[in-house]
């Protein structure tokens, strides 16, 4: 499924519930906010995550992302990659390269 018919699919979600006066960007940002906190929970305490709740809330984010970028009829393959493009100028890869030797190693889960 691409991320058109992704939009689509949770805008049509949205509609059959009679949510689309509800989600504004206001309200849609406060919405994404709060699940982000949601995710951040998971973690509280340098607990070990439940790697079910990491992807829902996860999802929770994103859906709302994807629900905010099609309130304001903005192409959101396009603003990642315009921002990618923006990022790449900032940190050129062998500044970057350096830098990251002094910091600690990343641990990326598998969730
Ligand atoms: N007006 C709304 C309400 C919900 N959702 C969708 C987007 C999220 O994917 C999901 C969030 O649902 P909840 O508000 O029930 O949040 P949680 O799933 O985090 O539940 P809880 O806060 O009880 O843990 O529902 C939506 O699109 N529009």
């Amino acid at each position: 499924m691409s991320l058109k018919e992704l939009q689509a699919t949770l805008a049509a979600f949205a509609t059959e519930r009679d949510w689309d006066n509800w989600h504004t960007p206001d309200n849609l940002v406060e919405s994404i906010s709060i699940e982000a906190a949601e995710l951040l929970k998971c973690y509280q305490w340098g607990k070990e995550p439940d790697p079910q709740a990491v992807r829902e809330e996860l999802a929770d984010v994103l859906t709302y992302c994807l629900q905010m970028a099609r309130c304001l009829v903005v192409d959101t393959a396009q603003i990642v990659f315009d921002k990618l493009e923006v990022t790449r100028k900032k940190y050129p890869v062998k500044e970057a390269q350096e830098s990251s030797k002094s910091e600690p190693d990343a641990q990326k889960p598998a969730v």
